[in-house]
């Protein structure tokens, strides 16, 4: 070592053995306000196999666990989870940070369609411009409270995927394949991927492995014989779930519909992704003598359950204190509430709690406590119901 070292290894044109390998930090911190438990990516080896259905359906498999799910669509070049949740509205960007969309049954969504005036302008950027707009999709947009984030990644192992992983801080990656594919490769690329950024692999999902006759129950392999099980063994992975095609998946995605499908092929790889995840959250049901009160700012007490793992174990009934402007947002944040379910509440008070990452449920009715519990089943659906009524106006919309 030179006796002029100062350790700044970079910058030293000395070559000796001992110079330090300069590891260089490439990763962002999100947005102050975002809260992200767990971060899963999706990736895949080419485009058009499937990576954002399974991207939608996992969201939407955790989201029915009653856990509060997200889904970055970093697939900025060819965007279609909006599609997929039917979502039509803007993502809402204010002085503070991007506020996602979110979807009929509370999975927040960011993607360059909620941001383009026209969805079908083609995005034709290159790749520094896209990895650019996927960090912006981490550091600007305000993740609120979200429990499990699943990342639509670009498609390929190349220069995008590359710079996203190491922008954002990934504790998984779920591999899609489909039985066309050079899956042996591609696989490989991936796992390759991986190990290079040290990301976990969770395991590999296989798409449109067969199409079930709707008569007569045959399985066919239109794609040929599955070699997905000797894949996994090869690179020591799981193979987590094998889907089938099927046209109402299709049609579901076409039709904006994607969270009412029902299929239960996530559900074993849901358990392992919960594993770590430790679900708390606290849900206020506004309400009248047990019963879901019709209006927000008027109604008697809040009903807050505390949920534990998807189950609640204490409730408990707080007098409503009162209704002035902005208070009643505050009042149950402070509370450490995370889910708000009302009958129909003022859309001053739908914006705040939004703003505060407060997830708000309305149209809802009958027995407070079997609401809570509808929503943690993820069977209760907001109506978006506004009060408009000049009675309750003032009341609701505080
Ligand atoms: N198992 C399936 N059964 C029926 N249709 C499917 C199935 N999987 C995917 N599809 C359909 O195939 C099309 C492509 O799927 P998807 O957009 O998820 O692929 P992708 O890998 O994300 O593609 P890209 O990378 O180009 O965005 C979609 O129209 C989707 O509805």
């Amino acid at each position: 070592m030179s006796e002029n070292c100062n350790q700044t290894c970079s910058s030293c044109s000395d070559d000796y053995s001992e110079k330090k390998e300069q590891k260089v930090d490439f990763s962002e911190k999100p947005h102050e306000l975002s809260r992200i438990k767990k971060v899963i990516g999706i990736v895949s080896g080419k485009g058009g196999v499937g990576k954002s259905l399974v991207t939608s359906m996992l969201a939407v498999a955790t989201r029915k666990r009653g856990y509060h799910t997200a889904i970055l669509d970093a697939d900025v070049t060819g965007p279609s989870i909006p599609k997929a949740f039917g979502l039509n509205e803007k993502a809402e960007v204010t002085d503070l940070g991007i506020y996602p969309a979110r979807s009929q049954t509370g999975i927040d969504i960011m993607s360059i369609n909620l941001l383009l005036e026209n969805d079908t302008d083609p995005v034709v950027w290159r790749g520094p411009l896209i990895a650019g707009t996927v960090k912006q999709f981490w550091t600007d947009v305000i993740w609120s409270d979200v429990d499990f984030m699943f990342i639509d990644m670009p498609p390929g192992t190349g220069d995008v995927p590359l710079t996203v992983f190491q922008s954002i801080a990934v504790d998984g990656i779920v591999i899609v394949t489909s039985p066309q594919e050079l899956v042996s490769m591609i696989v490989s690329k991936a796992v390759n991927m991986a190990k290079k950024m040290n990301i976990p692999i969770i395991g590999l999902v296989e798409n449109m492995g067969y199409f079930k006759c709707p008569d007569c129950d045959k399985e066919y392999k239109i794609f040929g014989e599955s070699h997905i099980e000797q894949i996994a063994q090869k690179y020591n992975v799981d193979v987590l779930a094998k889907l089938p095609i099927d046209p109402k998946l299709a049609v579901a995605c076409d039709r904006g519909m994607i969270e009412f499908y029902e299929g239960d092929w996530f559900d074993n790889m849901v358990k392992i992704l919960e594993e770590d995840v430790e679900k708390k959250m606290k849900i206020a049901v506004a309400s009248e003598k047990e019963t879901v009160a019709q209006h927000f700012g008027h109604c008697e007490s809040f009903n807050i359950f505390e949920v534990e793992n998807n189950s609640i174990i204490k409730e408990e009934a707080i007098l409503n204190p009162g209704h002035k402007p902005g208070f009643l947002p505050n009042f149950l944040k402070d509370k450490g509430v995370n889910v708000i379910i009302s009958g129909g509440m003022g859309s001053s008070a739908i914006d705040i709690f939004n703003e505060k990452g407060i997830q708000v449920i309305t149209g809802a009715e009958g027995s407070a406590k079997n609401a809570a519990e509808l929503y943690l089943q993820g069977q209760l659906i907001s109506t978006e119901s506004v009060c408009h009524e000049h009675q309750y106006h003032a009341e609701c919309g505080e």
